[in-house]
């Protein structure tokens, strides 16, 4: 069975105030949509994940690895369906199960709590699941800040994401809809299909106003698992007309010796990546005794000890690198080289720093024997 998630993003956030809209706000040291996302990634039984953006934004999300984009429409209800629409038109050869569809405003979910909509969808007794938690409070009706009467609370629930469906007939509930639904509840509910209410979680909160960010911080820094690693690296000076540095190659009156290709940044960020970890270095991993890496591109060591980052369920919050050299001068090269990064890790531009220094002439760095580099690594799971 292949199940996908679908999580709506193309809203404007107009309830929660700020300078961009809810999504792409700092939250606990990272966008709100990089909380969801990456929640979301962390469950194995999840084939796809796609992320509906409104048009506007789609320059601006450089989607992490095997996240899907595509354009949302006007309504919440609309952005669904073009998020529907698109699985089904490139699912051929693998067809999609169940769906779940989530809010990106739910940042705060978790992968246990999805994983057990998951499963309640999967136990394959109803076409439809759906969070919910039951009022609690006494429930007024006011006007002009009176109470003007009271409301029978038995039976009402607060309806929650993620809500989870069998895809074809959530699919086919939406292309009958006149797209204003609230949520999928009601999408599904108007074409008869029975719904099951499952444990709503309240941490699960949904940001709609201002007040909600720091509700939200406060639950994420507390689940928050930070790791930091650096790592550190030298290479000598040999014969040469080019130098390879965190995957960008440069001309050079000389090269950089070594059992792959030397690319010292990258080395040094790989050993990070480890190190954050906990997961020993770059030689325990590939020993330079071994000959079938002799020459190899450092893009395989660092693409490993990125894999190892997401199959530990953590994620990249940033990375930092300084090459300690005279020459060549890295400046003009540091976009490159964030750009090659960037390709490999997902993360956007501005979680990647470049740095260079000289030594002042001193040292072995200072006389033009050899290259250093470090790095430094942080890494977050929720
Ligand atoms: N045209 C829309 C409208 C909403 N959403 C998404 O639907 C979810 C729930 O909507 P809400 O919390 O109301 O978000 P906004 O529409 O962004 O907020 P507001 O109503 O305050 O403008 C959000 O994840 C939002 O991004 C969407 O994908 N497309
Ligand atoms: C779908 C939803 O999260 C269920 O509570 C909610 O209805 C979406 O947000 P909105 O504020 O109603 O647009």
């Amino acid at each position: 069975m292949t199940n996908a998630a679908i999580i709506v993003a193309a809203g404007r956030g107009t309830r929660a105030g700020g300078d961009q809209p809810k999504q792409w706000q700092i939250l606990a040291g990272r966008p709100v949509i990089d909380w969801t996302v990456a929640a979301f990634q962390a469950v194995a039984d999840l084939a796809r994940i796609v992320v509906v953006l409104h048009p506007d934004d789609l320059p601006r999300y450089a989607p992490a690895n095997g996240i899907e984009v595509t354009p949302g429409g006007a309504t919440r209800a609309q952005s669904v369906r073009n998020g529907l629409e698109y699985l089904a038109a490139t699912s051929d050869g693998t067809p999609i199960s169940n769906v779940l569809i989530h809010d990106v405003a739910r940042c705060c979910t978790t992968p246990t709590y999805i994983s057990y909509i998951l499963s309640e969808i999967q136990a394959g007794d109803a076409p439809a699941v759906a969070p919910a938690l039951p009022v609690t409070d006494a429930l007024w009706r006011g006007d002009a800040g009176q109470v003007i009467g009271t409301q029978d609370r038995a039976g009402l629930f607060r309806a929650q994401t993620p809500q989870a469906f069998v895809f074809t007939d959530i699919l086919s509930a939406h292309r009958q809809s006149d797209g204003t639904a609230a949520d999928d509840v009601e999408v599904a509910r108007a074409s008869n299909m029975p719904v099951r209410i499952v444990d709503g979680d309240e941490d699960n909160l949904k940001i709609t106003h201002p007040g909600d960010f720091s509700r939200a911080a406060k639950l994420l820094e507390q689940h928050m698992d930070i790791r930091v690693g650096n790592g550190y690296d030298v290479h000598r000076f040999g014969d040469g007309d080019h130098v390879v540095l965190c995957g960008v190659k440069i001309p050079h009156t000389r090269g950089l010796q070594g059992h792959s290709d030397a690319d010292v940044g990258m080395h040094a960020l790989t050993d990070a990546l480890y190190g954050a970890l906990a997961m020993g270095d770059i030689g325990r991993h590939f020993p330079p005794s071994d000959p079938q890496w002799k020459g190899a591109e450092s893009h395989i060591f660092f693409r490993h000890a990125v894999g190892l980052v997401s199959e530990n369920g953590f994620s990249i919050s940033n990375l930092d690198v300084t090459l300690v050299c005279e020459r060549p001068k890295i400046g003009p090269h540091a976009a490159a080289m964030q750009q090659a990064l960037s390709t490999i890790t997902g993360l956007p531009i501005d979680r990647i720093s470049i740095k260079a220094t000289t030594s002042e002439r001193l040292g072995f760095t200072g006389r033009e024997e050899g290259i250093a580099a470090q790095a430094t690594a942080t890494l977050v799971k929720t």
